[in-house]
């Protein structure tokens, strides 16, 4: 289990992105982050590998604390995926993938092995393993992206915004296949987004922070639906409810059931 104890953080420009949050990450579960845009959460999430070191309060992983270990082989252990993927432009796919595991003294053939054993698992062709991340679309670029953060088969995924970088389509189609993988595989996710209905979807804890790094809210998504702690919640999570409000559009008689931005949801049975 993570546990952020009492932790701060301010910058040293002065900004004070996270105040005296305290959280556990229970183990196997999927936990997501999720704020407006500058509510600490990246850095939250940072703290866990040590990207970011807290100014105050500590983050534990099973009772020890994160600052007594070497902070290059945390990250080794811990996968992490990112906006935009982050992958190395001049390595093939299959050579991302097995980065960690290179790093870590694998025998190049087991890397390889490996990497196409973990394209298979985010449903990625085999055939892509020898092009370059410039030859890939923005989707396959992210389930990359995934399968290098499941290279080491670490217990804990940290993502931050993984899929903010795609058209909403491909978008549904990671957080289904994140689902199915996390059915599979139960890790510790840490998932950070700014989009509630991900956090909703994804989400078996929900976690609200509001600007300035304070947590509002914890729970189930349907708890926070239930009932929200105050009136930000209440509007964070209800203004984007009524944007996105369903309703029913006839197209070449069929009823298309279609979300605010005309996005079809689904097809009503007859
Ligand atoms: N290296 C830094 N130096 C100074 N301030 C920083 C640094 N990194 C982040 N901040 C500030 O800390 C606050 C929290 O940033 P953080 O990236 O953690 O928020 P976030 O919720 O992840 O936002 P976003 O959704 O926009 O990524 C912001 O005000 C940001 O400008």
């Amino acid at each position: 289990m993570i546990e952020f104890h009492s932790v701060s953080k301010q910058y040293p420009d002065g900004t004070l992105a996270v105040r005296e949050v305290s959280l556990q990450v229970p183990p196997r579960q999927t936990t997501v982050l999720v704020g407006s845009s500058g509510s600490g959460k990246t850095t939250l999430l940072r703290m866990v590998n040590r990207m970011v070191d807290p100014s105050a309060g500590r983050v534990t992983i099973d009772g020890d604390d994160v600052a007594g270990t070497d902070a290059v082989k945390l990250r080794r252990g811990i996968g992490y995926v990112m906006q935009n993927s982050g992958l190395l432009p001049h390595r093939t796919v299959a050579a991302n993938i097995a980065t960690v595991p290179l790093l870590r003294g694998w025998k190049r053939h087991d890397a390889r092995e490996r990497a196409l054993e973990l394209m298979d698992t985010v449903g990625l062709d085999r055939s892509l393993a020898d092009r370059y991340p410039g030859q890939l679309s923005g989707g396959q670029q992210q389930r990359v992206g995934v399968a290098r953060g499941l290279a080491v088969d670490p217990n804990i995924l940290l993502m931050d915004e993984p899929f903010g970088a795609v058209d909403p389509l491909v978008r549904r189609e990671l957080q289904e296949e994140l689902l199915r993988l996390q059915r599979e595989l139960g890790k510790t996710v840490l998932f950070v987004t700014h989009d509630i209905d991900e956090a909703f979807l994804l989400g078996d804890r929900v976690v609200i922070l509001r600007e300035g790094g304070e947590i509002v809210q914890i729970g189930t998504p349907a708890e926070i639906l239930a009932s929200p702690a105050d009136g930000f919640v209440a509007d964070f999570v209800g203004a984007d409810r009524g944007r996105r409000a369903l309703h029913v559009q006839e197209v070449d008689g069929r009823s298309l059931v279609v979300d605010a931005d005309g996005r079809p949801a689904g097809v009503l049975a007859r």
